[in-house]
């Protein structure tokens, strides 16, 4: 199976599938001497970790990871830097029925037409499990990226029709560290109390219905300065809607002002520039942070839109794998809003765009290059 590897130079490869022994990421092109130890992974893990609440899956996962290479006294080494977790609560009794048909929504149809042979316990390969490698090396990437001064604000924007109504830019004006930890302190990662309550009851129904949900994801990358991005093949707009639309059930992105940028006239969209404190910024942010795949130093804001989980108990119609049409049920413990778990999911692949395009941008100025040589020469 090719496609397992992501970045050119923080190059990740994920591994593993939802009911095998394990699931993992190798990461080679890690620099030398970052402090890192698993605690430092395990707090992103947490953030996507099963069973954090009854609006996720009940398989029961502890998601416990092990550093087995790149670091030496605690340090990394600059050697390739291999993570894991293993399998400890995989119900594959469940997916029996399922190895004989095509789930509506999920993977099994597209997958049996392309290798017509595939692991059809938990989803297999195409299993939301398959992101802990993801979040793995992005708890990493997004470490170097604090030290750089880059800070990610990811939360849940809206769960079906429950928005929160503050914009990024309104957020972001306020304390990070409270924001941050207002996000943290409930389970479905929103900013607002009253839509986060609206949603809960929203979900409940869902799920007395046997239904599932979806939503909007919001990240806010603040401290990026101008410079960062290639400008054809490697915009940072273009990579950053690539890495997040590799993540399963995410079904549209947005930058700045996005779609809705369609319907406004130039003189609206136009971020007019302004030199204000000895320092080039805009007055408004319709860019979203990137003017041709270059970020512009203003935060960079995108938004990802999660369909409804796939496999519900609702009844529906679809066929087996021998043609013939049957009414199904789908039983197993699946996620009955996907949103939640996927926000560290799409600030971990933010985290591995970034840090791969600011290694890229190093090279970019022979008087930059030329400075770095002189210190190492
Ligand atoms: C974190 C995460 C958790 C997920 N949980 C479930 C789940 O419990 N049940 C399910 O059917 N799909 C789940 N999915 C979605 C499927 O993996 C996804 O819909 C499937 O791979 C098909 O890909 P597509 O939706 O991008 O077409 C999850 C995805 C992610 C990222
Ligand atoms: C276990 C996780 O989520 C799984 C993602 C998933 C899917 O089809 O994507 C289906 C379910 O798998 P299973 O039936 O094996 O429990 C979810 O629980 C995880 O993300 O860690």
């Amino acid at each position: 199976m090719a496609g397992s590897t992501f970045g050119n130079h923080f190059k990740i490869t994920t591994w593993g599938e939802s009911h095998g022994r394990g699931v993992g990421v190798v990461i080679d092109g890690c620099p030398a001497g970052l402090p890192l130890d698993e605690k430092d992974i395990q707090k992103f893990l947490d953030r996507r970790k099963p069973g954090q609440s009854k609006f996720s899956t009940q398989r029961k996962e502890a998601d416990a990871v092990e550093l087995l290479s790149g670091t030496f006294e605690g340090k990394t080494t600059g050697t390739p830097i291999s993570l894991m977790v293993f399998n400890k609560d995989q119900h594959s009794k469940d997916y029996g029925e399922i190895a004989n048909y095509y789930r509506p929504g999920h993977a099994d149809y597209t997958f049996d037409m392309k290798y017509g042979f595939r692991d059809y316990r938990g989803g297999g390969r195409s299993s939301g499990r398959e992101t802990i490698g993801r979040v793995a090396a992005g708890a990493i990437a997004a470490k170097i990226l604090k030290q750089l001064g880059i800070s990610f604000c990811t939360y849940t924007r809206s769960i079906g029709p429950v928005s929160i109504s503050s914009s990024a830019k309104e957020l972001l004006a306020g304390d990070l560290s409270e924001i941050t930890e207002k996000i943290l302190s409930n389970p479905l990662y929103m900013p607002e109390e009253l839509p986060c309550q609206k949603a809960q009851d929203f979900l409940k129904s869902c799920m007395a219905k046997k239904d599932s949900a979806g939503g909007i994801i919001e990240c806010a990358i603040t401290g990026v300065p101008a410079g960062i991005g290639e400008p054809v093949f490697e915009k940072l707009d273009a990579n950053l809607a690539k890495a997040v639309f590799s993540i399963g059930a995410v079904k549209g992105f947005e930058i700045g002002g996005g779609f809705a940028s369609a319907a406004s006239l130039g003189s609206e969209n136009n971020d007019s520039f302004e030199q204000k404190d000895g320092k080039t910024t805009t007055v408004t942010n319709h860019s979203g942070g990137i003017l041709g795949g270059i970020s512009s130093g203003m935060p960079i804001i995108f938004r990802a839109a999660i369909k409804p989980t796939p496999s519900i108990a609702a009844p529906q119609k679809t066929i087996t794998r021998d043609g013939e049409n049957i009414e199904i049920s789908i039983h197993g413990r699946h996620d009955p809003v996907i949103v939640p778990r996927a926000v560290v999911v799409v600030e971990s692949m933010a985290a591995l765009t970034l840090l791969d395009l600011i290694l890229e941008h190093m090279g970019s100025r022979i008087e930059s290059m030329a400075q770095f040589y002189r210190t190492i020469v």
